[in-house]
């Protein structure tokens, strides 16, 4: 079997959005004096579907959300012409002749993430041909059902969290991740917003649901240190993202610091970054995106390596390429979950191009052993809210 043609197709969101609120989720712009919104930097309002065919037919599908008419053009300029013509099977071969070609420029950020969706698009025509789900080449089914987490909750006026904290508890989800709204620029009144949003979170789920309190790279070392024990009586699962991905000593000093578990890796790239985040003892859940991380030939490996240092894995986004690593591997206890919502930061558009997504139930998500490779397929439902970039 040969790769025949590699396309990549943008699919830039039309459709209505839910306008960005203020401070709904603090963020590595909220240091800078910044007017406009900060989330705006931080807005995923557009896919990258790669679609990979082979000689006899078979057609993988891989995606990225990172900066997706740049992923592009990297896919279209250097990677396709790196992988025509050869046969998927040598996956690691692929993978080492797009990591090392680029290797001057790509080691990570966009084309770390390029390189992930064609990596992907492989996996899924690996299964496909020998008819069997991608998490079943990984390891197979080391779970009867995964267990989910509901991710939203970003930062709004407190009885409107409480009120969705409240609907998806009635669902039947047993862990919930919320979004702070304020970091170090808001001084010692946005510590009492963040605390008090946290407090209103507890009321609802109580102390048997896990509660993940998510920074996203909003904070300090400095603030992050002042914030930790004022949130161990809350007991989260998770401080997520306290201080920006490159601040690796950062992370590790707050693990040495607090019995608060440090996560981190969404903004992390290939098996290297995640063994310097191991090796420092920087983050005691590790959560790369397969779609960004260097697809499922380097979330395999990191999988592995984060059992060998006993770090749980606990994937960033809730979406399928994801579910089979965590299918796949002990390692992997859980997974994220964004339900379907009006498209708003953009986690949840995901819905709007693909079918084939497990919906939760009851905290839980299934995959099938009779659907072949990743399980998915470009839903047509709303095509017409897409512009299409070629
Ligand atoms: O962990 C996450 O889900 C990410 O950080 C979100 O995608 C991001 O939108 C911030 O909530
Ligand atoms: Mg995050």
């Amino acid at each position: 079997m040969k790769i025949k043609s590699v396309r990549a197709r943008v699919y830039e969101w039309q459709g209505k959005t839910v306008p960005p609120q203020g401070n709904f989720c603090s963020n590595a712009m909220d240091l800078l004096y910044a007017p406009q919104e900060t989330m705006s930097t931080f807005r995923f309002h557009s896919w990258t579907v790669v679609e990979i065919e082979t000689d006899d037919g078979i057609v993988g599908l891989g995606n990225v959300a990172l900066a997706p008419r740049i992923a592009k053009a990297i896919i279209d300029e250097y990677l396709a012409p790196l992988v025509i013509g050869h046969d998927p099977w040598d996956y690691e071969y692929l993978w080492q002749r797009m990591y090392r070609a680029t290797h001057a420029w790509g080691r990570k950020g966009v084309t770390m993430a390029a390189i992930s969706a064609v990596d992907l698009a492989i996996w899924d025509i690996l299964g496909k041909s020998v008819n069997k789900p991608v998490f079943k080449l990984l390891g197979g089914r080391t779970k009867e059902r995964i267990p989910c987490y509901y991710s939203k909750l970003y930062r709004t006026d407190l009885k409107a969290m409480q009120q969705e904290a409240q609907k998806f508890l009635d669902q039947g989800f047993k862990a919930f991740k919320m979004r702070f709204g304020y970091g170090p620029a808001h001084l010692q009144e946005g510590v009492r917003e963040n605390l008090r949003s946290v407090e209103a979170v507890r009321e609802v789920i109580g102390y048997d649901c896990d509660l993940m309190l998510e920074c996203y790279m909003g904070w300090n070392l400095e603030y992050a240190r002042r914030m930790l024990p004022k949130l161990e009586k809350f007991e989260p699962r998770w401080l997520e993202e306290p201080v920006i991905a490159d601040d690796i000593d950062g992370y590790a000093e707050l693990s040495r610091l607090s019995s608060i578990p440090i996560s981190g890796g969404e903004h992390e790239f290939s098996l290297y970054g995640f063994k310097q985040l191991l090796d420092k003892k920087a983050v005691s859940v590790v959560q790369y995106d397969t779609n960004r991380v260097g697809g499922i030939t380097a979330a395999h490996k990191i999988n592995a390596l984060c059992e060998a240092f006993s770090v749980p894995v606990i994937p960033h986004a809730g979406q399928m390429h994801n579910y089979h690593l965590t299918m796949s591997t002990l390692a992997s206890p859980m997974a994220e979950y964004f339900p379907i919502f009006d498209v708003e930061v953009g986690n949840e558009l995901f819905w709007y191009i693909f079918d084939g997504e497990p919906v939760a139930e009851n905290g839980f998500l299934q995959l099938r052993d009779d659907v072949p490779g990743l399980g998915l397929t470009l839903k047509t439902e709303y095509l017409d809210q897409f512009r299409i970039v070629e």
